[in-house]
């Protein structure tokens, strides 16, 4: 119960209605519990009218008539009970299910990259779904049924001891096996049911990402492969399914038989007793209804067990996310606004997870007001730096300032929202096209969106679209270009209008008359910014303050376009190279 304690907090917060819920268990539970003794007396008048202790029919008719209106109310009152008590504890589970969540979701939203590497999404998705849902069967169900068996039990066998031990020794005899039997049964359903619910995740995943990668599939025709891969898994799937449907079908088969044994044993033993004249034929009757009654919230004590043992191994996996704490840490809580400079000081950064050294003594600087552009290989390191200048990554003390100031030194939010990052991958959300746009600035006007998308050269486009701006994107929207994919992500990035812009070989699938229409823009809006073009053509390049090259790392050349023209070496080649694919 360790880990459920994470759980307290929300019980705290809701303790008004959980408290009420309780209540109205208990006294739902109590109204329920005088049915079987007016049952019991109806018969006994019954019996004695047989007998001839009563002889007025009319007496008979009034005893019956008054027991049946008392059953209706009582029953009525506890069936109204009950509403409300679901009403009280279920819909508190909902509070605390959706505020876990919540939780959650922003914690995910807290952690770094590096943890998004480590881990994979199917398994983030599964904990806040899937094991949410089973603690939440812990903060309702389980605590609204404990209440309601505590209630029952105490108050029925106190009275069925009350009214005759023996018998009732008889009686509840079978129900301690009934729990641990199905305590039992519901350690092996939920062995079970955790490797059926694996190879949901695996179906999932695998389904997800054969969606994803669609166009991969249709165009090497291997949709004949992945089907039977797909049946290989939904098969063994299947099986497991089946594995978990036997246990499950011997549940109620066994509550059957050890609900037969306690009513044989109360025909059997109340028979024999009231053949001794020791209790009246009425409660025989009234303990056959209490035996039945006591039966499921006895079975529930081993399902609440189980449930709870779940939730417990549920709230373990949710923890252990919690309690992550991010690689990137904000250190400083005071606004550092930020004006641009940038300084790569000797800087070398290996990847944690895989140990490769993207840069290696890396030095240069950016001012406000400049452009640096990094040409190279792929592979060269060139997008390391951008993230590095985002801060997804740190590197060690003092390597990489921002204004003259370790970057570690400075708000964390005021480094993040003083850039504008246009990513290798444009991603755009399945939204329409200003809502994208306006991921850059949450309150742009109609006209900034505008503004920013003519500047990035895809007003025109998207004017061309039936709905313009409103055009929905992504799974149930259309498909943009690649080209128009990246300048619709150019103009998220202007419309913020950050002190540092940083490209990453963003303009690789636009054609050259439409980049150098989006480059003189840039030239336009960054007057007093700090603009950095990572890009593969000379075309985005040659217009910088200043060019570096990179190699594996390492910086191997480095100045303006005319300098590094000037001299034999990589950017030279290039240049050469892609002058003769133009002249082509
Ligand atoms: N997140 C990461 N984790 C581990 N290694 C990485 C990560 N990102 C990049 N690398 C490695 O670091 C090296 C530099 O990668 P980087 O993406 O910076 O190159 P690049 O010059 O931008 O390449 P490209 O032009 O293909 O985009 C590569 O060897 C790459 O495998």
């Amino acid at each position: 119960m360790k880990e459920l304690q994470h759980l307290n907090r929300y019980f705290l917060k809701y303790k008004g209605r959980l408290i009420f819920g309780l209540v109205i268990t208990i006294i739902a539970r109590i109204f329920s519990l005088l049915t079987p003794k007016f049952v019991g007396d109806s018969v006994n008048v019954v019996e004695k009218y047989i007998n001839g202790e009563i002889t007025d029919l009319a007496i008979v008719e009034y005893e019956l008539l008054i027991n049946i209106l008392i059953i209706l109310g009582t029953t009525l009152l506890a069936a109204f009970f009950t509403f409300l008590m679901r009403q009280a504890i279920i819909v508190v589970s909902r509070h605390i299910e959706f505020d876990l969540k919540n939780e959650i979701f922003q914690q995910y939203e807290r952690l770094s990259l590096s943890f998004y590497k480590q881990n994979r999404t199917g398994d983030l998705m599964n904990r806040i779904s899937e094991d949410v849902n089973k603690v939440r069967m812990y903060a309702g169900p389980a605590i609204m049924y404990s209440t309601t068996t505590i209630t029952l039990f105490i108050v029925v066998v106190s009275y069925m001891f009350y009214t005759a031990p023996i018998l009732t020794l008889y009686a509840i005899a079978p129900l301690p096996i009934l729990s641990v039997a199905v305590y039992k049964l519901s350690v092996i359903i939920h062995k079970r049911s955790t490797i059926v619910q694996q190879y949901l995740s695996k179906l999932t995943s695998y389904t997800q990402e054969s969606f994803s990668g669609i166009a991969v599939i249709k165009a090497y025709g291997i949709e004949s492969r992945t089907n039977s891969d797909f049946t290989d898994l939904a098969r063994t799937s299947k099986e497991k399914n089946i594995d978990l449907a036997k246990v499950q079908a011997l549940f109620f088969p066994l509550m059957m038989l050890l609900i037969g044994v306690s009513n044989l044993l109360v025909i059997y033993i109340g028979g024999n007793q009231f053949i001794d004249g020791k209790i009246d034929f009425g409660t025989i009757v009234e303990f056959l209804i209490y035996v039945n009654m006591l039966t499921w919230p006895v079975a529930i004590v081993g399902w609440v067990t189980s449930m709870v043992q779940q939730a417990e191994a549920s709230q373990k996996r949710i923890n252990e996310f919690l309690k992550e704490e991010p690689s990137i840490q904000n250190l400083v809580t005071e606004a550092t606004p930020i004006q641009g400079k940038i300084d790569f000081k000797n800087l070398t950064f290996t990847y944690p997870d895989t140990n490769i050294t993207a840069l290696k003594n890396v030095s240069f600087s950016v001012n406000p007001g400049e452009t640096l552009a990094i040409v190279g290989n792929t592979g060269s390191g060139k997008s390391t730096i951008l993230e590095l200048i985002s801060r997804l990554y740190d590197v060690d003390e003092s390597q990489l300032q921002i204004d003259n100031t370790n970057i570690r030194q400075l708000n964390l939010n005021d480094v993040r929202s003083s850039i504008g990052y246009v990513p290798q991958d444009a991603f755009l959300f399945s939204d329409s096209i200003k809502n994208n746009i306006k991921f850059g600035k949450e309150n742009a006007s109609d006209e900034e969106v505008i503004a920013a998308a003519k500047m990035a050269s895809v007003h025109k486009n998207i004017k061309g679209f039936s709905k313009g701006y409103g055009t929905v994107l992504g799974e149930r929207g259309i498909t943009l270009s690649g080209g128009q994919k990246q300048r619709v992500s150019i103009a998220r990035a202007i419309i913020k209008d950050p002190q540092i812009l940083l490209f990453d070989d963003c303009l690789s699938a636009v054609d050259t008359e439409t980049e150098e229409e989006i480059l003189q823009n840039l030239q336009k809006i960054s007057k007093n910014k700090t603009t950095i073009i990572v890009s593969h053509r000379i075309s985005s390049a040659k217009n910088a303050d200043k060019i570096i090259v990179l190699e594996e790392g390492e910086i191997i050349q480095q100045g303006t376009h005319t300098d590094l023209l000037s001299k034999e070496g990589y950017y030279k080649e290039l240049y050469a190279k892609q002058l003769l694919e133009k002249e082509m």
